[in-house]
Formats: structure tokens, sequence, C-alpha cells
């Protein structure tokens, strides 16, 4: 799912501080008391879908926007918020490149040190590098127009790492390009980070691009920030219904606490019992509104028995639907607690009517609703 074991570690130091931001443009709030930290190095993902502040956020860490309130905006130990964007040592790679049409790529990627009044010799040696970084050795004197969109991107993120900046910020960078393309260019991206140890700061409505990409996600929804962790915890512990819905959990029911055992919850879903572990932010209460999810994936046909052992959660179910996708099988199957989602990947499955499935509490969340 992801890299981030082969990649180094970000560093401890924090290289940006954010306390209790809040933003808004004229009634509308785009942003509700976001606090946030990045360390030196990392790859952090702001993920979200359109219009959940992600955008306006990395345009205050830009400084293209200035927020409405925050109590501790810093960056690199310095306070920011009243700095101006040309003051700020970070550069942003926007969806659709910005970049000059009337300038070679050169000019293009030595634009920035232009204005820092950096030597002729000099800006061009600082190009030449940058583009031999972005695969785009000996491409200094060639127009924009006659460069491809993947092309175009790594000019805008040349011109934009040719500044040094503490930190780079990339919003929605592939947005524009074709699946394949995207796909090359997300391990380029994750390659140009290795090898650079510069801080990224991502936004992307893709939560796959998120898992691919990042050491870190906050995951946002209204202007807030829902969840925060690693890419696993956000896949496997979502910590409410919304987070477990844009993750991609496939099965989701509302259910009803009858029993807390520690972390292990004993639940009902229209009188069906079954068990899970409790990823809410706070402690879980019997008669609050929770539901509880897990992945299709995880779903097993359970023979005789079971193979998963006697806490299993297992059921009775009868086949409603199957499609058959190449690598693996889409099933639907009704149960006590409703439709259930398998992914089966076995290509040698034979499925009955009627058969039994089991899953792991281990891979059972239990999560408030709101
Ligand atoms: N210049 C603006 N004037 C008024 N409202 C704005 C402005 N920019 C953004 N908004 C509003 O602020 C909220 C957050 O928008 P923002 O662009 O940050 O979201 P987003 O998650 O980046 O969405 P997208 O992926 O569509 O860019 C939305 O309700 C949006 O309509």
């Amino acid at each position: 799912m992801t890299e981030t074991s082969e990649r180094p570690a970000p560093a401890s130091e924090d290289i940006l501080a954010i306390d209790h931001l809040h933003h808004r443009y004229g009634n509308v709030t785009a942003l509700k008391d976001v606090s946030l930290k990045v360390r030196r190095g990392e790859f952090l993902t702001l993920l979200g879908s359109s219009g959940s502040g992600k955008s306006t956020l990395l345009r205050m860490i830009a400084g293209l926007e200035m927020p409405t309130s925050v109590d501790v905006f810093t960056l690199e130990g310095r306070p920011m918020a009243q700095v101006p964007a040309n003051h700020r040592n970070v550069s942003t790679v926007f969806q659709h490149y910005g970049l000059f049409p009337h300038l070679s790529v050169g000019q293009n990627v030595e634009y920035g040190l232009h204005v820092r009044k950096i030597p002729v010799p000099e800006r061009r040696r600082q190009a030449e590098e940058m583009l031999r970084l972005v695969k785009l050795d000996g491409m200094y004197d060639r127009p924009i127009h006659a460069l491809s969109g993947g092309q175009r991107q790594r000019v805008a993120l040349a011109r934009s790492l040719v500044l040094k900046p503490a930190i780079l910020l990339l919003d929605e960078p592939l947005g524009a390009l074709d699946e394949k393309l995207r796909l090359e260019m997300q391990i380029e991206l994750l390659s140009l980070h290795r090898t650079l140890g510069m801080t990224f700061i991502y936004v992307t409505h893709s939560q796959e691009e998120a898992l691919t990409m990042s050491h870190r996600i906050l995951l946002m929804s209204n202007g807030e920030i829902v969840q925060e962790g690693r890419p696993e915890d956000l896949f496997d512990r979502p910590s409410n219904r919304f987070a477990a819905e844009f993750m991609g959990m496939e099965n989701i029911f509302t259910a009803e606490i009858t029993a807390i055992d520690g972390g292990v919850i004993s639940v009902t879903v229209n009188g069906a019992h079954l068990r899970g572990l409790w990823t809410g932010k706070t402690q879980p209460r019997i008669g609050d509104p929770i539901a509880v999810a897990f992945r299709s994936e995880k779903v097993k046909l359970a023979r005789d028995k079971g193979a998963l052992g006697g806490d299993a959660n297992r059921f009775e179910a009868t086949l409603k639907s199957r499609v058959y996708k190449g690598k693996y099988l889409d099933v639907v199957a009704a149960s006590a607690l409703g439709d259930v989602r398998l992914r089966l990947w076995d290509d040698h499955v034979v499925l009955s009517d009627q058969f039994k499935i089991e899953w792991r509490p281990t891979n059972t969340v239990v999560i408030p609703i709101d």
C-alpha cells in the first residue's frame, strides 16, 4: 500500500506549527479551529472532498490568503501569520501549472531566481540542474507549448524546487494528468521527496493517492480535520462514520452497543450480535449513536466450523450477486446484518447459494456516527 517504511522518517523537529486557525470568506466558514504540526522532511497529505477546505489551508500556508484568526502560526520557528507570500520560504505547485506560455522551459524554471536577482550564469546552472532532476535534461530552450501535460507539470515542479523552499506545497498537482501518467508521476514525486529530503504538503481528494504517497494524512471535512494519522491508521482504523465511508469501507451498519470490554465492543445490528474494536476519539458509552464497519476483503467464506477461531464474527449468508473482476470476485450476500459485501481473491472459489461468512473482530471497527 505505502512505501513509507523504505523512506527516511521525518525529523522530530517541527517545521510548521498552526494552532486554532479559523477562516471565513464573507459568511462562508472555510476553516474551523484547525491545528496542525508538520515535521521537517515529512510528506503530509491534506485529503478531503471538494469544498472541505484543503486548498484554503494550503493557501494560508503559502501566504496567498491571510487567516481570519489564528493563535500560533510559525514556519521554522518564526511567526508567519502576517508575512506576505513573497517573504515566505515556501513554494506552490498548482494543478494547472501556472507557467508563462511566452517564456521557454528554462526561463520558466529560472523565473524565481531572476526575481531574486541571481546572476545569469548561476541561474542557468541551477535551472539545468533542476531540469535534470525532473528528467527534462536538454529541454532548456523548448517553448512551453511544445510540451505534453506531464512535461509541463515537471517544469512547474522544477520552477518551485529551484527556489529551495523549506516546504513544497502541491495543490492537486496530478489532477490534470491521465491515469497512467498520474501513477508514473506519483512514483517520481516520491523519489524526488526521498532525494531532496524536503517537506512536502500535498493536497488531493484521492484516498488512493494519499495512501500511496504520505507519511501522514489529515482527513478534512467541512473545514475541520476529522482524523489525522499514518495511511494505515486511516485505512484500518477510521475514527468515525465519515472517515470509514471516505476511506472506502464497503460494509457499514448502524448498530447498538450491548457491552464494553476494554477496547472490544459487543454490538447488535438488527438483533444480530458481533464484536469489534472501538476506534472513536472519545470513550464509548452504551446508548451512543454508533456504527460498525469492516472491509469486504476481510470477509472470508467459513468452511465447517470456520478457520478464524471461536471469537470470529460468523453468519449464515445467501448469495445475492457476484461480479467477476478478473483478479477477484465481488460478492453481495444477504445476512442477519443486512447485505454484506465480500471481495474474494481465491480464483478457485466455488460459491453455492447458501454459505457461511466470517471475519475477525480485530478487522471490525466500532465508530461514532457523528
Ligand atoms: N475565494 C473564495 N470566496 C468565497 N468562498 C470560497 C473561496 N474559496 C473557497 N471558498 C469556499 O470555502 C470552502 C472551502 O473551499 P476550498 O477550495 O478550500 O476547498 P477544497 O477542499 O480545496 O475544494 P476543491 O477540492 O474543490 O478545491 C468552500 O465552501 C468554498 O466554496
